[in-house]
């Protein structure tokens, strides 16, 4: 099988006999190649320098020249001849080294000897961990690939299913993130992938670590027994485990550093700063004043740090554009960040790790990673950013005194060499504190990032594994929330926890000790940190801690009051108002709404009050909130959570406690409903399926039941998918029918544009689209005729029977109306009756003669006697048979002459 011709290149005359030669010509190419590739050495001695040495088809080679693509890299000249013999591979390589062609090359190669066409289905699939990578990847494809005929698609999040759904079984190779790839192998029929060649996982010891551990062995599950494996990345995984989740057979090593003194490239300078978290944001402030004519990418720990400090940064004005990236963006806004960000020569980029691996940003001067990697193998992705390809680079890391010695042996252990430096005090700029605290004041939104960027930090930190790095208990967190402008310090629940575990097993005299010494420190504190001139601010942040949840609920709760009072007073909006508005920036459990409202509903009969009492419960202005120096217990109230179990009866403290917990509350709610939305999120209806579990268990043993429905579902899946194999097999028949159909009339008559029959190996191009879509347009064409047919038998019938009724009706409405609508209307109904009637044409005068008889025997209600006379133009009156016939053959002579296959239809036309 020759590559087939791309449906979107020109075409040109050509004669059937040269495209018969070039179809030779392409034959003994590809066996050429196979036969260079089999003499090709494994490991050679010395390794090719140049593409054009390698055994690489015309197409390939050219891809590459006109990518200026010349001379190979180290990992290129190494993985590049063992992947063309169809070994696995792991290969190791700095980052910015060329491994992306390193894999890629292979793929074309491989596929292009295997003589793969869009009918063969899957034969390469890529897969990548984040969405950008994927797409740098698939640019590079279609850059190197672009004189190929294989169609390939990208499949990240981000974009209706659907869209890449209809696409997906036209594709040869797919550039996919794991998660997206495994939707659609579970639910798109169209996605064959039982031929795959080729799998390749690009940084793959991010694809095979926890993160994806299940994605990616339910994707291993989907794939065949046997395909060749690429494995990529700076930091390669060499596990055995990892390994054998992939099933590599004898993997082939290709390093390119093994021996190389450091696991980064040459080119680039790396240094760190011991900074105390609360100066880093101070620092990074004064680094960034200091390079406004820079390009800087600079890391932090969390998508929420970097939205806060990219809009307080924001607002600071530093003196170049600012962008960020993290991902819970948007996906388009996430691909015109990282494209405005390749194309600017100097602009500052705040980003979380989905930036830190693969990304080929041009010209980086500067990385900046202003909160430590989790690994030394983020580290080595992060500063790989910049020094890519032979270029210059330099990479800073900032480190809390807590942080330097844990960090500094991890890195000596992956051979990366870091020196410190001291960031000159000269340099420094003012502390930017005191404008961030300002801000926070002014601008509760900006103090709510705050507040979620502190708590995500002090988590990142508490969930980091290595625990020689991370020691959340050295880190000073009051200065740093003060740092970022806070009024308080947020409480962090699981740290505080910590201390509570660590308080409740320490002996009761130590305890003492502890808390007395503790409220001696804060006493202490509170004298000394007492400045001098006590500004607003300083007055402020004096107050008790404002941000404290328990506060701001208390807040809501004195509102919850105010609310009932203004109810009570017909002022209702007003008080909800305020509540929500409060709930805008702080995030605080909600307390029970449904409650509130049932609290007026008092009064079941088991307490025995009556709605007098419920009237007056409705109307205490006694706060929910209880407190231990409240002790008389609360006014008995009954709550009726669900119509169909008892009401909560109120009438203790611990019971009113209940209300502030929705957990708690669910005990008394009896059973929920499980509601359903489809696949666009709307339409919620009660699910079906699930059962109560006393139904289940009566109906058997859970084994039993659960072999059952095994075997049921397994026959079900088993049947639909031959049914969608045999759908798929169809069209697939059916649009090879429409190609060799398309070709024989280019053998006849076209010839290829020059000699290349090339097209753009890109599958999203909107020529093609276009195309594809005229064309299913026309498959779908079938079911549609099928239908008109439908409605022409009827037709017919009323032809055969009232032979001018509906002749008439659209004479008459086009006359009535007489807009071209109608007349279109009319030509169509026409067309398709001619259409419908050229299979029943009477192709001799015996036959036409027979139907006219048949005519005049059906003409018991003078349908076909109206129809013809007015037809023929003969006038009012009785048609005899033999005028009939005589009309017939009359017409017939005239027909036959002129179009003989024509039918009735075009009979009746040409009478008029
Ligand atoms: N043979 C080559 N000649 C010239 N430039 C090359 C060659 N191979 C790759 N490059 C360039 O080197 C840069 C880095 O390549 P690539 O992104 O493939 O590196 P990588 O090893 O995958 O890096 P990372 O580990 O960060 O993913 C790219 O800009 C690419 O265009």
């Amino acid at each position: 099988m020759a590559p087939s011709r791309h449906r979107g290149s020109r075409s040109v005359r050509t004669h059937p006999k040269s495209l018969k030669r070039k179809r030779d010509e392409d034959n003994d190419n590809v066996d050429e190649l196979c036969k260079r590739v089999a003499d090709l050495e494994l490991r050679p001695a010395t390794p090719p320098i140049l593409f054009a040495e390698l055994p690489l088809s015309q197409a390939t080679q050219s891809g590459l020249s006109k990518s200026h693509f010349k001379t190979l890299t180290t990992i290129q000249s190494r993985a590049i001849p063992a992947a063309l013999k169809s070994s696995d591979i792991l290969g190791a390589a700095q980052t910015g080294s060329g491994k992306t062609l390193a894999f890629l090359i292979p793929v074309l190669e491989n596929l292009y000897r295997r003589r793969w066409t869009e009918y063969d289905g899957l034969g390469a699939l890529i897969l990548s961990p984040t969405r950008e990578l994927a797409i740098q990847i698939f640019e590079v494809l279609r850059k190197v690939g672009r004189n190929h005929t294989f169609s390939a698609g990208l499949v990240i999040g981000g974009k209706p299913l659907q869209e890449e759904r209809e696409r997906l079984g036209r594709m040869n190779i797919l550039v996919a993130t794991p998660g997206r790839m495994l939707q659609h192998m579970d639910q798109t029929a169209e996605l064959e992938i039982g031929n795959l060649q080729m799998l390749v996982l690009d940084e793959a010891d991010r694809i095979m670590d926890m993160g994806f551990q299940g994605t990616v062995d339910a994707i291993m599950e989907h794939l065949p027994k046997e395909q060749q494996t690429l494995l990529f990345s700076a930091t390669q995984t060499k596990k055995v485990s990892d390994l054998a989740r992939l099933s590599l057979r004898e993997p082939e090593f290709v390093s390119a550093h093994e021996g190389a003194e450091s696991a980064t490239p040459s080119t680039l300078q790396q240094n760190y700063v011991v900074t105390p978290l609360p100066e880093k944001l101070d620092t990074l402030w004064s680094f960034i004043r200091a390079n406004l004519k820079k390009k800087i990418l600079v890391f932090l720990s969390s998508g929420k740090q970097v939205r806060f400090l990219y809009e307080a940064l924001r607002h600071l004005q530093p003196g170049l554009p600012l962008l960020h990236l993290h991902g819970r963006q948007r996906q388009a806004a996430r691909l015109d960040i990282t494209t405005r960000f390749s194309s600017s020569k100097n602009a500052c980029l705040l980003a979380t790790d989905v930036a830190a691996r693969g990304l080929d940003f041009p010209a980086v001067d500067w990385v900046v990673q202003v909160d430590c990697p989790e690994d030394a193998d983020t580290y080595i992705h992060r500063v790989g950013r910049t020094a890519r390809y032979e270029h210059k680079g330099r990479a800073v890391m900032f480190l809390d005194p807590s942080e330097e010695e844990g960090m500094l042996k991890a890195l000596e252990r992956k051979k990366v060499a870091i020196e410190k430096i001291n960031v000159r005090q000269k340099k420094m700029q003012n502390t930017i504190k005191n404008q961030l605290q300002n801000m926070c004041f002014k601008d509760p939104e900006l103090k709510y990032l705050g507040q979620k960027c502190f708590v995500s930090y002090v988590r990142s930190i508490h969930i980091q594994r290595d625990k020689d790095i991370f020691k959340i208990k050295e880190l000073d967190l009051e200065s740093y929330a003060a740092s970022l402008g806070l009024p308080g310090t947020p409480n962090v629940r699981f740290v505080k926890g910590e201390d509570a575990k660590a308080r409740k097993n320490a002996p009761r005299q130590l305890l003492e000790v502890s808390s007395g010494s503790e409220v001696d420190e804060d006493a202490r504190r509170k004298d000394t940190a007492k400045p001098t001139v006590r500004t607003k601010y300083d007055r402020m942040f004096e107050r008790r801690n404002q941000d404290v949840l328990a506060d701001h609920y208390k807040k809501m709760i004195d509102d919850k009051e105010k609310l009932n009072g203004a109810e009570s007073d017909g002022n209702h909006d007003h008080g909800t108002a305020d509540a929500d508005e409060d709930n805008d920036f702080l995030a605080v459990k909600r307390r029970f709404d449904a409650g509130d409202h049932a609290l007026g509903q008092e009064a079941s009969s088991s307490t025995g009050s009556d709605s007098t009492d419920s009237e007056n419960t409705m109307s205490t202005k006694k706060p929910l909130r209880t407190t231990n120096s409240n002790p008389t217990p609360p006014v008995k109230k009954a709550l009726h959570l669900s119509s169909n179990t008892e009401p909560l009866i109120i009438d203790s403290n611990r019971r009113e406690k209940l209300l502030k917990s929705k957990k708690a509350l669910l005990k008394y709610k009896g059973h929920g409903s499980h509601l359903h939305f489809d696949s666009e999120g709307l339409n919620p209806h009660e699910a079906e399926y699930y059962e109560r579990e006393e139904e289940f268990r009566k109906k058997g043993l859970p084994e039993q039941q659960r072999e059952v429905f095994l075997r049921e579902e397994r026959e079900r899946a088993r049947e639909a998918d031959v049914r969608d194999k045999e759908v798929e097999r169809r069209k697939r028949r059916e649009k090879k029918e429409k190609r060799k159909g398309r070709e024989r009339e280019e053998d006849g008559h076209l010839e290829l544009a020059g000699k290349e029959g090339v097209a753009v190996l890109a599958p999203y191009a909107e020529e093609e689209e276009e195309e594809e879509e005229e064309e299913e347009g026309g498959a779908e064409e079938g079911p549609v005729l099928a239908g008109n047919g439908a409605g022409r038998e009827k037709r017919r019938k009323k032809w055969f029977e009232d032979a001018s009724s509906g002749e008439e009706d659209d004479e008459r409405g086009r006359e009535r109306q007489g807009n071209s609508k109608a007349k279109r209307r009319k030509k169509g109904a026409e067309a398709n009756l001619r259409g419908q009637e050229q299979e029943q044409v009477p192709q001799t005068v015996e036959e036409l003669e027979a139907m006219a008889q048949g005519l005049l025997h059906t003409d018991t209600n003078g349908g076909f006697k109206e129809s013809l006379v007015k037809r023929d133009g003969c006038g009012g009156g009785v048609v005899t048979a033999r005028q009939a016939v005589l009309a017939t053959r009359r017409a017939l002579g005239g027909i036959m002459d002129a179009k003989p296959k024509l039918g009735i239809g075009a009979f009746i036309e040409k009478q008029r």
